[in-house]
């Protein structure tokens, strides 16, 4: 067995232990239902990563209160906060609502897909496995043009990488809301400072990377660094936190990042990176 699957065991034996619960034909179906069999492997069994109640508490009031068509969640895991989530839409409006999420790891997205089937939300849930900027292009090229809500909780690295590419796309544009797990952790300040940047800064920092570009070095570098993509620097952010701390594993702020508007600028933003 190869090391990665060792460390997706517990995974594993998360859906073995749903799959062969007693209690799962009466649950079937039901949202609630299944996230209390994942939550009793937890209380029994191994811990798993999974959203405070505070945590959740908040979001699905965020949801409730916004109303989003297409939500858009980095990091999926084993689908416990799609469930949870994918549960606060009102049933009625799903045919009409998008909710995306991305997980890279195949044998997680596996899981996610079979829990949500589960629960009865596999028609309005949509599980992408896969490399996230893969997913986030494939997502673009099918004609998805905005995002408005979107739950950031993955690697803590990649967030600022894939705000720009979901930037570029003009997928994050005025009115995208984005709610950041965990905004305090040393790793995602590189990502709070960016979207607390004005947009003269951030302009000011694209053209001192472009220019002068005889050889088009920042296209390059920003194929094999995706930190140094340009994004784009026009959009303005707003950024409050809420108290989402609670006892579960992942302590911290709960971030909320809405764009509130676009800045004009004399040169197209470039879609190609
Ligand atoms: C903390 S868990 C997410 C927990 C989940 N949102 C929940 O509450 O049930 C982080 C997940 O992000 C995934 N991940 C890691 N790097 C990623 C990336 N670049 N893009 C998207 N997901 C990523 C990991 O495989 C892991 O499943």
């Amino acid at each position: 067995m190869s090391s990665q699957a060792g460390h997706e065991l517990r995974e594993l034996e998360l859906k073995d232990f749903i799959l062969s619960h007693p209690s799962l034909e009466t649950l079937r179906g039901s949202p609630q239902g299944i996230l209390s069999l994942i939550d009793e492997f937890e209380r029994t069994r191994k811990g798993l990563l999974k959203p405070s109640s505070h945590k959740a508490r908040i979001i699905r009031d965020l949801i409730a209160a916004l109303r989003p068509t297409v939500m858009i969640e980095m990091g999926g895991y084993v689908g416990y906060s799609a469930i949870l989530f994918g549960d606060a839409f009102p049933r009625e409006t799903m045919d009409n609502m998008h909710f995306f999420s991305l997980e890279p790891n195949h044998c997680f997205a596996d899981i996610a897909k079979c829990l949500i089937d589960l629960a009865g939300l596999s028609s309005f849930v949509e599980v992408m496995a896969g490399p996230t900027d893969a997913s986030i292009r494939r997502l673009f090229s099918l004609g998805l043009k905005k995002v408005d809500f979107m739950l950031v909780g993955h690697d803590k690295l990649a967030y600022t990488p894939s705000l720009k590419l979901f930037e570029n796309l003009r997928m994050v544009s005025p009115g995208t809301v984005i709610v950041v797990d965990n905004a305090t952790f040393s790793g995602n300040k590189p990502y709070m400072k960016y979207v607390r940047t004005s947009v003269e800064e951030k302009r000011e920092v694209v053209k001192r990377r472009e220019s002068p570009d005889i050889f088009n070095m920042s296209k390059i570098l920003a194929t094999i660094d995706p930190e140094v993509r340009p994004g784009n620097p026009n959009l303005n952010y707003e950024t409050w936190s809420m108290d989402g701390t609670g006892p579960a594993w992942n302590m911290g702020l709960v971030e909320v990042v809405e764009c509130i508007g676009e800045e004009e600028t004399s040169s197209p933003m470039s879609t190609s990176v």
